[in-house]
């Protein structure tokens, strides 16, 4: 019966789905894959009135908006500042453990070169995305959001939270792109940053399901009473929800280790199948963090070591930048 085959077929491309874009552990053949999205595509053309609104059938993208809608956001989006090389690490430590009174350990993650977002959840379902903006209004843009298959589109469990991440496009999926535009004669996106970007400021959500895009979640922000006492575990937390995070996030004992840290991914990058311009240095504790607190702009427990910037030879073509 329709309805028993459209359930089984959403539930299971749904774990495929899953294994294949947030946990990066394909468990079918892309054909195979694509074979049971087509079987599903025409079992809900047929019953319209079956399809889950969570159904992998989604990720096509809808009707195109004809304008952006402001976002307000409850918990401001930060932004970090920046150190540049060691001793500026070394002044960062400092500064924290004297505040704090004592010496923390850190979570070092990789600060990956693309846009920040955020997603809320009402009762586990997707209900906004939204850009960062000015860090308290953003714009809309759900519509793109959802077409990102890293993003689900309901959690493992029911619950009403918000959190942050960065939308990016990988190295591979930038060269096509640029490849397919040079080839019908348009203009190039400078970086995978710009072309995140201006796939995402789209009003027509199918130009964004086309351009491959994924997302990393780096924190919470509004989230559900739970005895959460780290970053470390507010990443645990939101992995276990269904979230992307990224894997090369550790947690270190000392300056020195987040100093080795820093030093060892400056070349390593080079070999990420997506770009990163730094990498993001913040007290673990979330007691500690709230003993820190913020200057007027950024966290005090937090900073950004930024990569110097490579010399980069660019090739002589018109590279103007994309909307
Ligand atoms: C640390 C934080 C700034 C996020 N945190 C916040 O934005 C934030 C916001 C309100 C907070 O508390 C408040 C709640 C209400 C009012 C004021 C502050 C606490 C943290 C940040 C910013 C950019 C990041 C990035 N590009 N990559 C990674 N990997 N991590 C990043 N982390």
């Amino acid at each position: 019966m329709a309805q028993e085959k459209i359930d089984e077929l959403t539930n299971r491309l749904k774990k495929y789905a899953h294994q294949y874009y947030v946990l990066d552990e394909p468990v079918v053949s892309d054909a195979e894959y694509d074979k049971l999205l087509q079987e599903l595509m025409e079992l809900e053309e047929q019953h319209p009135e079956l399809k889950h609104e969570d159904s992998p059938t989604g990720r096509v993208g809808g009707e195109p908006l004809d304008q952006f809608r402001k976002v307000q956001h409850d918990v401001p989006m930060l932004s970090l500042s920046n150190v540049f090389n060691e001793e500026d690490i070394r002044d960062f430590d400092r500064r924290v453990r004297s505040g704090l009174g004592k010496t923390p350990t850190y979570s070092c993650e990789l600060k990956i070169d693309g846009l920040a977002v955020t997603l809320k959840y009402e009762e586990g379902k997707l209900v906004l995305g939204a850009t960062r903006g000015d860090g308290t209004t953003g714009e809309d843009i759900t519509h793109n959001l959802r077409t990102i298959s890293s993003i689900p589109l309901t959690l493992n469990e029911p619950v009403t939270l918000e959190v942050r991440g960065e939308a990016f496009m990988p190295k591979k999926s930038f060269e096509r792109l640029n490849k397919e535009k040079e080839e019908n004669g348009e203009a190039l996106f400078a970086n995978p940053r710009n072309a995140a970007a201006g796939s995402l400021r789209q009003l027509d959500p199918k130009i964004a399901a086309k351009r491959h895009l994924d997302i990393f979640i780096y924190s919470l922000g509004e989230y559900p009473e739970k005895e959460l006492n780290s970053h470390h575990e507010a990443l645990e937390y939101v992995s276990s929800l269904g979230f992307k995070t990224n894997r090369e996030a550790h947690h270190l004992e000392s300056i020195e280790e987040v100093i080795e840290f820093c030093e060892s991914w400056q070349d390593k990058r080079a070999d990420l199948p997506y770009e990163i311009d730094g990498i993001v240095i913040k007290v673990d504790s979330l007691e500690d963090q709230q003993q820190l607190g913020f200057t007027a702009k950024n966290p005090r427990w937090a900073t950004a070591y930024k990569f110097p910037a490579e010399e980069v030879v660019t090739t002589l073509r018109t590279i103007e930048l994309n909307v």
